[in-house]
């Protein structure tokens, strides 16, 4: 019989709990009457998710006394835009969706954000259950009330701080997710790794936690450790006024790594390719010991992932310019000072600029 740990986040504009496990989505529709109550759900989801798992959640919801009705998009990044989520609006409007509906989140980073953000707006918030279905979402992005679509001009930069009024994380889904999706998703975890435990970071670099067939249980302690890891800095700083920039660490060059690719590399492995460049940028530029910046490039290529990409220094700026932590020409660059410490540290664009450029061999 496998655990099932319970991580409480206590963000001031709502606490709510994140239960992680094996084989919890016929509890999703009790986790939503608990959390939520109201007589009707609406189900997001993406064509990949939805034909998997949204009966088995339709009818947890069904059993617990909700009728409901499902939103299915196209999968992937080019979904996450302003027409998806106006989709979204307008079925759930022909659903006949009230204030009491709960939103259920069921899918990856891209499907909770989206959802999140329409629960935010749809008759000005309705409660949001997340229920993540890959291994990014269920450590990150389900975690923390970031919402968002992306425009062409850049990544979320339309979005809202909308927490959920529940998590539940399925680890048992993480089955059939496609070994390079499951591989991206570790992206996340070096991240919080270096950002707060030294622990971690050697555990997930030393032994890989997608090896097949995967070990639940070991994934389940990997998931509840980086929620507990991401709990801490979002009830310090919900809004991110301060430590909670540090969770952007490698994202500063990673989302422009990710939009020069055309989204056609991941979130995660973007972010760890934006955490190495940035890693032996600073130490080239004195921010960081070059033994730490070594010890976070050698982690992340012992994982499989990115230590470069085939964008140049020049897209990668230009993208890092419609970054939201650029206040006028200062960047709030996150730098790691230590495996498990980082720092935010204000700087102008033009010593970004040198870093990324070192830090990307130009
Ligand atoms: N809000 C936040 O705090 C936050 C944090 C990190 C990332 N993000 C966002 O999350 C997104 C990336 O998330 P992602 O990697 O989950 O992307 P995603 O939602 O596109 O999922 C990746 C792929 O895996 C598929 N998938 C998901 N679960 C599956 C399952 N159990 N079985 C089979 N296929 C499955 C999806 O259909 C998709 O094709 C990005 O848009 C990123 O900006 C947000
Ligand atoms: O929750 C946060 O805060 C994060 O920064 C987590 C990131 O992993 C995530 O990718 C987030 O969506 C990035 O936020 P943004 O504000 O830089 O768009
Ligand atoms: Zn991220």
């Amino acid at each position: 019989m496998s655990e099932t740990r319970t991580v409480h986040v206590s963000a001031p504009s709502r606490p709510y709990d994140v239960t992680v496990g094996v084989g919890l989505l016929p509890r999703v529709g009790a986790v939503c009457r608990d959390a939520c109550g109201g007589d009707t759900a609406f189900v997001v989801t993406d064509s990949n998710v939805g034909p998997l798992y949204g009966d088995a959640v339709e009818r947890s919801l069904a059993e617990a006394g909700y009728g409901t009705a499902r939103f299915t998009f196209p999968a992937g990044e080019a979904s996450k835009n302003p027409a998806t989520l106006f989709s979204c609006l307008g079925a759930m409007a022909d659903a006949g969706c009230t204030r009491d509906t709960t939103v259920v989140a069921l899918g990856g980073g891209v499907t909770g954000d989206l959802a999140g953000l329409a629960a935010a707006l749809y008759m000005r918030g309705c409660p949001v259950v997340q229920v993540p279905t890959s291994l990014l979402a269920m450590v990150d992005s389900s975690v923390g009330g970031k919402t968002a679509v992306d425009l062409p001009q850049g990544k979320n930069l339309v979005g809202a701080f909308w927490q959920p009024w529940a998590v539940v994380a399925d680890v048992a889904c993480l089955e059939t997710v496609p070994g390079d999706l499951l591989l991206d998703s570790v992206g996340e975890v070096v991240k919080h790794g270096v950002l707060a435990d030294p622990e971690l970071f050697g555990e997930v670099t030393s032994s890989p936690v997608t090896a097949r067939p995967l070990d639940l249980d070991r994934l389940a302690a990997v998931v509840a450790r980086n929620v507990e890891i991401k709990r801490d800095v979002v009830d310090a700083d919900e809004r991110e006024r301060g430590l909670r920039q540090t969770l952007n660490l490698g994202h500063t060059a990673g989302h422009a790594i990710e939009a020069a690719s055309g989204f056609s590399l991941g979130h995660g492995s973007s972010v760890a390719c934006g955490l190495a460049v940035v890693a032996r940028g600073c130490a080239a530029e004195g921010l960081t010991d070059p033994a730490v910046a070594d010890a976070i490039v050698a982690g992340i290529e012992a994982c499989g992932l990115p230590v470069t990409c085939d964008a140049s220094v020049d897209e990668v700026l230009a993208l890092s310019r419609s970054d939201k932590k650029r206040h006028g020409d200062t960047v709030n660059l996150v730098v790691p000072v230590a495996v498990g410490r980082a720092e935010v540290v204000p700087m102008p664009f033009e010593r970004y600029a040198a870093v990324v450029r070192r830090g990307m061999g130009g």
